[in-house]
Formats: structure tokens, C-alpha cells, sequence
């Protein structure tokens, strides 16, 4: 929109005879003064006012001051110069369009390295308005730049100069037939768009609604073939990376706020490159998983998923922090009901999906706003057994599943659920002691003080070491005993 009606106006002044470069520049320069630092003044300041997290105020102000440290500490890298063109770019989405072939966005910014050969950008015989740094001004102003007033933005009056002035840089381009290799990288920078604030997100509650609701089943698109092969990061231009979440064994997990909408998400990413067909395949099941099972707000939300560097990327709704934070502490039985009812839920849709999670246990139970979220489809297979079955963490595995009868898969996660829940009221993380686990999966459970025999007893059932005799997920859910928590 903006290109084209940069493109508009570049027509309209074409007409116009007469002025210079320099009384061009002049008025432009009275007439942009203040308006473009009103508007980006106002842009910021929105930017810090805006409640990033889903959390109560006191921590959203500082999610966003968090945040607003870190783009502080981003723009402060790199020379004068360099912040200049990249802010004004940034701020207004306006790629270079004079891309050159085998661009390289790592390197090319050190000017040590300008006497090398370098490619050309290509010479423009009809010239068209771009939004490009003038070589000239930029050497000119890399000293001395300020947001406020040095750079000046394209609008009508300038197209003339523009115009002009890329005109003399071809001739000059074709003359010396030397580009300065420091052009050509900031040129070649295919600039990521703002971290605005969305304008729909208005306070805290309206953000912890989710704004995609039933909507994001639709709109999970599953993206396989997206390899960053051309050297362009799509998370790095899409997503700015906040802070570190989470690690599992084959993946870690940041906290990121999309540039394009202002809302922050969790984005999952294999730490191992996936260099075999075989190997991606098996890496994109949980994302198949995901997009299957679709909205549940007891499911961790999916939103998007792509492949870069030989990486698998997942793009999911940020919750707070597992639920193995908590099996340290000590939880209340009506917690726990709460827990144990709402990944009972969970595991209901997902069964009725003709999925089984075959990962159930606190550390892929995520809590976000005080609701559990069941995450991690990673070992996610179909009931049917149409799919290879791969066991998750062994200790909360029942004894069938290691002795691979895969009969009856959902019951598997009933299980899980039933040692998750046991580990929970113990308030110490399981053992990994084999004489303790083997207990727990012939059904042989301690006596729990201090908690009902009702909750016991449906432990005691969920953990039976015959998968036919354990409830189901809806039973688990329709049990009297949550009758407490309800209404
Ligand atoms: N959507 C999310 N929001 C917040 N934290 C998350 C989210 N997804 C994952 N995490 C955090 O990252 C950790 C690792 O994520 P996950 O379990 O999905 O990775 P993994 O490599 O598949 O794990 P595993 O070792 O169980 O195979 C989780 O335990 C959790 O603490
Ligand atoms: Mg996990």
C-alpha cells in the first residue's frame, strides 16, 4: 500500500518543474519536522504501554519494560549509521527492493572488508522511485544521526530527488563499476517489520481471551517446505526473540512477540538439524498432531510450524510454566482436583480425536492464567495403531506399553495422568529408581495422608496395572468427586 502510493505521487511530481535538489530537500525538511517524531514518539510510547503478557498489571509492566530493554539494547548495536537506515526501514516496512543475487545478511556490514570484489546491484535504465539509503547521505550522516530530525522519510517532494539522484548513482555505478560492499549489505537487508502494539488488544482481560478462539483450528496452517536455505531467517524477521522458556531433550523453547500482530507466543524449535527426510517426517507428526486436534482450551493453542536451517519451528500460544514447577510445592487437593479434571478434558478431545499423547506428566502440563494445558505432542500417535507408537518418559509409562502391547493406547494416558497426579501430592519429582517405579506400575500405591479416599481410590484405579479396568477420560471427568470443584 505504501509502494503503491509512494508510486502515485511519484507520477504527480514528475510534472512538477523547476526547483533543486537543495530547495527540495529544504522543504521537505520544514515539512516533515515534527510530524514524523510525533508519530514515532507515539509509536514507542505505545509500545511501552502496551500489556505484552496475559499476566495482572504490576508484571505486565514489566514484561513490557523487559521488552522495551531489549530493543533498546538491539538498537543499541551496530554504528550510527546502520541504526539510521535500519530504523527508518523498520519502522516504515519498506524492504529494498534492489535485492542483489547470493546476499549474505550475516556478513558485509564490517567496511573492513569493503576492498573485496562485491556484487552489483543491478542498474536501473528506467529508473522507478525506491526507498533505498543514499550512498552519499548515508556516509554523510552515519556520524552524527538521531532519530528525531537527521533522517528524513520519503514522501511527495522527494521523488524528484530520488529520481534524480538514483540517476547519478547509476551513472556513477557504471562509470567507477565499484559499489561499496557496505551499500550493497545495507541494501540488501530485507528488513523485518515493527514491533507495534495490536490496537484490538485493549486490557489484560481482552488479552487473556484468546483472540483467535475457535478461529486458530482454521487458520493452523501447516507449512512443511519453508526452508531458510536463501540465508533469510523467518523467525528472525517474523518474531522477536524475548527470553528463553523452556528446553526439552530435543528442543528449546522461546518466548517471542510476533512483529506483525504485537501478541507474544512460544516458538519451539529442534535443537538437532533434521538432515534426513526420515528424521523431519517424525519431527512434523507433532505438528500433524496439533493441527488435527485443533482448538481445545485445555490443549496447548498451535498456530503455525515451518522448517529453517534444517530445524523444525512451532509456533504455540505462551503459557506461564509447566506444571513440573509446581511438583516441587505442596498443592491443596482442591488444586489438584483442578489439575486433574482439566487434563482429563483434555485427554477426552484428544481421545475422541482417535489420538493418544503417550507423554502425559508435569513437565508438558503448562499452566497459563491458572488453566493446565496439556503440550508437547511429540510422542502424539493414533489409537488405531496406524502410526509407530514411541513411548514417552518411562517412568510414567504402565508396564504394557514396555512390553509393546499397544491395545489400548488412551489408557496408557490415563495412567500417565494417575502418576502425574501421584507425583503432584508427593510434591517431589519422581525417582528415577527402578524398585519405586516398578511399585507404581504393578498399582501398588502408598497411602496419601491428609487427602481423601475418594481421590485415592480413583488413583488407585487410574494406575491399575490391567489398562481395561482403568477409567476412561470422560469417566475421570464425570467422576462425583469433582462435583467439589464445580459450579
Ligand atoms: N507453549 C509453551 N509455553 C510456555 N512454555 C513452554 C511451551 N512449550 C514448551 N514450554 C516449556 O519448554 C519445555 C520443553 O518443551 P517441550 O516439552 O515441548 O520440549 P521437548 O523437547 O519435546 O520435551 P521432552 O524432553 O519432554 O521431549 C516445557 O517443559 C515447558 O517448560
Ligand atoms: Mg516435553
Amino acid at each position: 500500500m505504501f509502494d503503491k502510493k509512494g508510486r502515485r505521487t511519484l507520477l504527480a511530481k514528475r510534472k512538477a518543474p523547476g526547483a533543486t535538489i537543495e530547495t527540495r530537500r529544504a522543504k521537505k525538511s520544514r515539512e516533515m519536522e515534527g510530524t514524523l517524531e510525533r508519530h514515532s514518539a507515539l509509536q514507542f510510547d505505545q509500545l511501552s504501554k502496551f500489556p505484552f503478557d496475559n499476566r495482572p498489571p504490576s508484571n505486565a509492566a514489566d514484561s513490557s519494560s523487559e521488552l522495551r530493554n531489549e530493543l533498546d539494547s538491539a538498537d543499541g548495536d551496530g554504528d550510527c549509521g546502520e541504526k539510521g537506515f535500519i530504523l527508518s526501514q523498520d519502522f516504515f516496512c519498506t524492504p529494498d527492493y534492489i535485492t542483489p543475487d547470493n546476499q549474505n545478511l550475516m556478513s558485509g556490514l564490517d567496511s573492513s572488508k569493503d576492498q573485496s570484489p562485491c556484487p552489483r546491484s543491478p542498474v536501473k535504465l528506467n529508473t522507478v522511485k525506491s526507498k533505498r539509503c543514499r550512498q552519499d547521505s548515508f556516509t554523510e550522516k552515519t556520524s552524527n544521526f538521531t532519530w528525531s530530525s537527521k533522517h528524513r522519510v520519503d514522501n511527495d517532494d522527494t521523488d524528484t530527488d530520488e529520481i534524480m539522484v538514483d540517476k547519478i548513482q547509476a551513472n556513477q555505478t557504471e562509470r567507477s563499476g565499484y559499489v561499496s560492499q557496505t551499500a550493497v549489505a545495507l541494501r540488501s537487508r530485507v528488513m523485518p517489520p515493527p514491533c507495534l502494539k495490536n490496537p484490538y488488544v485493549m486490557n489484560d482481560s481482552d488479552t487473556a481471551t484468546d483472540p483467535f478462539g475457535y478461529q486458530r483450528s482454521k487458520c493452523a496452517s501447516f507449512l512443511p517446505a519453508s526452508f531458510g536455505g536463501d540465508g533469510l531467517s523467518r523467525y528472525l524477521t517474523d518474531f522477536h526473540e524475548i527470553q528463553q522458556i523452556g528446553a526439552g531433550n530435543f528442543s528449546r523453547v522461546f518466548k517471542v512477540l510476533k512483529r506483525i500482530d504485537g501478541c507474544l507466543y512460544a516458538v519451539k524449535y529442534s535443537t538437532r538439524k533434521l538432515y534426513l527426510d526420515s528424521e523431519r517426517r517424525k519431527a512434523m507428526m507433532e505438528v500433524q498432531a496439533l493441527a488435527a486436534l485443533g482448538f481445545h482450551e485445555n490443549v496447548v493453542g498451535y498456530y503455525n510450524s515451518w522448517f529453517e536451517n534444517e530445524q523444525l519451528y512451532i509456533q504455540l500460544e505462551l503459557c506461564d510454566h509447566s506444571l513440573s514447577k509446581k511438583s516441587s510445592l505442596k498443592i491443596s487437593e482442591r488444586e489438584i482436583l483442578v489439575i486433574m479434571h482439566q487434563i482429563a478434558k483434555a485427554l477426552q478431545f484428544v481421545h475422541e480425536k482417535g489420538i493418544a499423547h503417550l507423554d502425559v506428566k508435569p513437565d508438558n502440563i503448562y499452566i497459563k492464567n491458572g488453566v493446565c494445558k496439556l503440550g508437547d505432542f511429540g510422542c502424539a500417535t493414533r489409537l488405531d495403531q496406524s502410526l509407530p507408537v514411541e513411548e514417552g518418559d518411562a517412568r510414567y509409562m504402565p508396564q504394557e506399553i514396555l512390553n509393546e502391547n499397544y491395545e489400548h493406547l488412551d489408557k496408557v494416558d490415563i495412567f500417565s495422568l494417575g502418576v502425574t497426579v501421584y507425583e503432584l501430592i508427593r510434591g517431589s519429582p519422581l525417582a528415577e529408581s527402578r524398585n519405586q517405579s516398578l511399585n507404581i506400575k504393578e498399582g501398588k500405591l502408598p497411602l496419601l495422608p491428609g487427602h481423601s479416599l475418594q481421590l485415592q481410590q480413583l488413583l488407585k484405579t487410574m494406575m491399575d496395572r490391567d489398562p481395561t479396568r482403568r477409567p476412561s477420560a470422560r469417566e475421570v471427568m464425570e467422576h462425583p468427586m469433582f462435583d467439589r470443584i464445580r459450579g
